[in-house]
């Protein structure tokens, strides 16, 4: 531990680089890859992706044409034969201006591509995201995944589709300078080879250095932005002025962005030096070039007209093999990160919520939790040991217990978001996790400790409850307010139900925590369920508020299995029965009176709250 009560070693650490991928792997993977890209683009651009194709043919086309004909046109000038060059000059500039059109045309179908790719892969994204089950949310190794899928994958396939659009025009351009090279002399393509190879070595070696860069910081930058979403955000923004946390958050910054910036200086270095180095192999196959075509004339191999033509060849067939190189190696660096994309989509398919296919009774009337032990992903003990319960239709449940004791661990397995690790929660003495989670999901409400603050009005925010439930003349949505109390809040409201709930926006309202927690309840009655988990649903209310939702609440648990998590013993003392949880283990339960005659923790616990309200 440092002074700052900091981990020596930080959990942004460096991460452990992936796969360093050599040059055969590289290019083993490029169909793949750009099979990859064309499946994404296919489906969201199919009808431009193909013009794309088509007029890159023609723009090919146009270029052997073009080339061909000036080896005729050198040589007809060369003779001092002008009028006899016309024609073959005529098609040189034709083919020429042909290839221009198409490059028009080509940019303004391409432009529409890559948007449309990203539209249909953040959507896709966002799919998979709100696919899969809460468990995943508490694995660090799949928020690094998904933080490289969504803020380096989202980008590079964009870039990943201008690559292979550019690795097909390129292709086709090399295609065509091969073509008219062979044509004039077929020993000129050895000549190509030597220029172009350097070049393909150093833009190869630096992507893999910016890939390594990348898998090794993904820790690192999500450590940043969530600093920088601290110094920026509303919500904390009060808090760390209060507590003059402002240099605090500095000096973590300085030291994740310090190493963030050291690492990237350090692969940028690298990737100069290869570069550098490329560039002078380059420079030498350039004047092997030459000193090749030069012993071709001396030999009398080839005449002065082709060697011109040739050059010219070379020059077009070089470049657009260095084209060919620099996007297949953009490409297959770019495929890595579509990949990372493809990798997290694949596993939110399968890390959904898992459960059977039969359909959950209406309205369970037992539930049951038996010998229930859950372990967090990656936590060092488990926060449930052996819980078993019993909750009945029209019965309230109390779940009491100090911090940490394991409360809203069981409500959330009770709810049916974290499967147990062992022992099972069974509903009319049918496991959960053999019914249709969609139905299970259907039948519960849960209010969690701290409710979303939906960034919408109102309305949406109590009706998020349940999206889709037809409400004419808002007959619930009004009921909904009436019971938690969130009518008075709305009335106050400047448009009332309309009124937008987010600072952040213009015309935006803030409510205070209290008046979320009210909108909060109102979600929960408005989803109208045969069973309701209420994690401290009065913490932030005032004692007027807090006494008529306990008294909305107890109407409510008529035919319905309700769970309610408090601290205050008081409201639990209605419950129809009490479990105290000790660390993650059952340690009392009974009736208030029963529990209190125990004279244990729920009695010593109840005693301590009375002495606060007893005169001094
Ligand atoms: N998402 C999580 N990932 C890992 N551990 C967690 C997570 N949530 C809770 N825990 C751990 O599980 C244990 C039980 O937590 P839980 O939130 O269920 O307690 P609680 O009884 O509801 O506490 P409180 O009264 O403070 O709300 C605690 O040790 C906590 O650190």
């Amino acid at each position: 531990m440092t002074a700052d009560g900091e981990l020596v070693r930080p959990y942004w650490r460096l991460d452990e680089p992936e796969t360093d991928l050599g040059l055969r792997r590289m290019i083993g993977r490029l169909p793949a890859t750009a099979g990859a890209v064309l499946a994404v683009v296919a489906r969201a651009s199919p009808r431009h992706a193909a013009l794309v194709l088509a007029l890159e043919v023609v723009s090919a086309a146009a270029t052997a044409c073009g080339l061909l004909a000036t080896a005729g046109a050198l040589e007809r000038l060369l003779s001092a034969d002008l009028v006899t060059a016309l024609p073959a000059m005529g098609l040189v500039a034709g083919a020429y201006a042909l290839r221009g059109a198409v490059g028009a045309a080509t940019a303004a179908a391409h432009a529409r591509v890559p948007p449309a790719v990203r539209r249909v892969a953040e959507g896709e994204l966002f799919a998979a995201a709100l696919r899969v089950e809460l468990a995943a949310f508490d694995d660090p190794d799949f928020f690094d995944r998904m933080q490289r899928a969504r803020d380096r994958a989202l980008f590079h396939l964009g870039r990943a589709v201008d690559n292979a659009v550019e690795l097909v025009s390129a292709a086709l351009a090399v295609g065509a300078a091969l073509v008219a090279v062979a044509v004039l002399h077929p020993a000129l393509l050895a000549v190509l080879l030597v220029v172009v190879l350097p070049s393909g070595w150093s833009v190869q070696r630096s992507t893999r250095l910016a890939y390594r860069f990348m898998t090794r910081t993904v820790t690192l930058n999500r450590r940043v932005r969530m600093l920088t979403d601290l110094a920026m955000g509303r919500e904390p923004a009060a808090e760390i002025r209060a507590c003059q946390a402002e240099g605090f958050l500095l000096r973590e910054y300085g030291a994740v962005a310090d190493a963030l910036r050291d690492q990237e200086v350090g692969v940028a270095v690298a990737q100069v030096r290869v570069r550098a180095a490329g560039r002078a192999l380059s420079g030498l196959g350039t004047g092997l070039t030459f000193a090749a075509l030069g012993g071709l004339l001396q030999a009398g191999w080839i005449p002065l007209a082709v060697a011109g033509a040739a050059v010219m060849a070379v020059r077009t067939g070089s470049a657009s093999l260095s084209r060919l190189v620099l996007a297949a190696n953009q490409l297959l660096e770019q495929g890595l990160y579509v990949r990372d994309y493809q990798r997290f989509v694949a596993e939110s398919r399968t890390r959904t919520a898992a459960g059977g296919t039969r359909p959950a009774p209406a309205r369970p009337e037992l539930v049951e939790v038996r010998d229930v032990c859950f372990r967090y992903p990656g936590g060092d003990r488990p926060a449930l040991r052996g819980v078993s319960l019993t909750a009945r239709a029209g019965r309230t449940v109390a779940l009491v217990g100090e911090n940490g004791s394991g409360k809203s661990t069981l409500a959330k397995i009770l709810a049916g978001l974290y499967a147990p690790g062992r022992g099972s929660v069974r509903w009319d003495g049918v496991d959960l996790a053999e019914l249709d989670p969609r139905d299970v999901a259907d039948r519960i409400t849960l209010v969690p400790q701290a409710p979303v603050r939906w960034p919408h009005t109102a309305r949406v925010n109590v009706r998020a409850g349940r999206h889709d439930r037809p409400d004419p003349g808002d007959l619930a949505l009004e009921a909904a307010a009436r019971l938690s109390g969130a009518d008075a809040v709305v009335a106050g409201l400047p448009s009332g139900w309309e009124t937008l709930l987010s600072k952040a926006f213009h015309g935006g309202h803030e409510l205070s925590g209290g008046q979320w927690q009210r909108l909060a309840i109102a979600r929960g009655l408005f989803r109208d369920t045969p069973l309701i988990v209420w994690d401290e649903p009065a913490a932030p209310l005032d004692p007027r508020a807090e006494f008529a939702l306990y008294e909305s609440l107890r109407g409510l648990a008529a035919g319905r299995v309700v769970v309610l998590i408090t601290h205050r013993l008081a409201s639990a003392r209605n419950a129809d029965h009490i479990y105290l949880l000790h660390e993650g283990v059952v340690a009392e339960h009974g009736s208030h009176d029963e529990l209190i005659a125990a004279g244990g923790r729920y009695a010593e616990l109840y005693g301590l709250q009375a002495r606060m309200y007893a005169p001094a």
